[in-house]
């Protein structure tokens, strides 16, 4: 897929001389669902702040659909729209005032037309005559990504887009945004929730105290990073793990009729294990196999969770 972001050598400093970010390269698919993971104070906001414009740049260089963010900054700005985690401003504006402002921000030409489908398609249209002050925390929500969306961005960032939403409402979002790669708009979310990640991501970049220390393709980063185990369910608990069975490092299960063997899902002895098992005079009643979770993944690399 072609690169629709580029970023590439790009520091910052803040005025305290807190160097925030230490050279991060990162391209980013058109077309892609990016999640960017990483602890707190990882340099995530200000990476996306200095992408959407909000913050100066220090050294490097940062492209959007070929143009550059600082120099052709209003087109490549015209492209990018940010979703922040909440809305500060407009309590007593309607939904359509407000969605359509933003795009006027943009110098875009009024699109009533666009401003109807954007409200549409987020289930606002009901709502549009609505003070901003009158909705529920989910609408206020989409209220946000409708007003990200009035100027026709490419590319979309979502700042934690499900911070503090209950469950019912997260599906709803993850549905949401799923429906907008459809549409061929690039997301590139933010998320403390490793599960959310893990759920929408196609790729996954990992930032820690600055720098990118991992940026993967989800399936193959669980693949290649994440530990298989397989259980094998005796029918007979086990006291002592036979000598026979030393090779291979097993180790005892929640339950004292399980053995638990840990492998690499490239390269593993399970053949070998079945039969020496049966060999030991062991009667496996039952396997079942389990794959580290993204946030096993995550701890690994960074030491902490988000
Ligand atoms: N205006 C500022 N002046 C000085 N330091 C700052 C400023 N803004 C952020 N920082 C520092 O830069 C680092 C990165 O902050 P940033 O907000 O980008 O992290 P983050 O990954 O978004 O964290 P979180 O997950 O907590 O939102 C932190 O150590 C933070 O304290």
């Amino acid at each position: 897929m072609d690169p629709i972001l580029e970023v590439s050598g790009l520091t910052k400093t803040y005025s305290s001389g807190f160097q925030a970010l230490k050279g991060i390269d990162l391209t980013i698919r058109a077309g892609e669902i990016f999640a960017l993971l990483g602890p707190n104070g990882a340099g995530k906001t200000t990476l996306i702040s200095i992408i959407c414009g909000l913050v100066n740049p220090g050294q490097g260089r940062i492209t959007a659909g070929g143009y550059d963010i600082i120099r052709q900054y209003r087109q490549a700005r015209s492209l990018i729209g940010l979703v922040p985690q909440e809305l500060t401003t407009d309590a007593f504006e309607t939904v359509w005032d407000t969605v359509s402002y933003s795009r006027g921000l943009f110098g875009k030409k009024a699109d009533p037309a666009h401003i109807e489908k954007v409200l549409k398609s987020l289930s606002l249209w009901s709502k549009k005559d609505n003070r901003l002050i009158t909705l529920s925390g989910g609408m206020k929500r989409r209220v946000l990504i409708a007003k990200a969306l009035s100027h026709e961005p490419r590319i979309l960032f979502l700042d934690e887009p499900t911070a503090g939403v209950d469950v019912s409402l997260r599906q709803d979002m993850w549905a949401l945004v799923r429906g907008l790669r459809e549409t061929g708009v690039t997301i590139i979310l933010t998320t403390h929730y490793i599960e959310e990640a893990e759920e929408m991501a196609d790729r996954i970049g990992i930032i820690d105290q600055g720098r990118i220390i991992l940026v993967q393709d989800k399936h193959q980063l669980m693949r290649t990073l994440g530990k298989k185990e397989l259980i094998l369910m005796l029918e007979a608990p086990v006291t002592a793990i036979p000598a026979a069975l030393e090779r291979f490092r097993l180790r005892a299960g929640g339950t004292d009729n399980e053995l638990v063997y840990t492998y690499d899902s490239t390269e593993n002895d399970i053949s070998a294990l079945l039969s020496a098992v049966q060999d030991c005079g062991l009667r496996i009643r039952d396997l079942q196999t389990r794959q580290s979770s993204l946030e096993e993944i995550f701890v690994q690399m960074v030491g902490r969770t988000s």
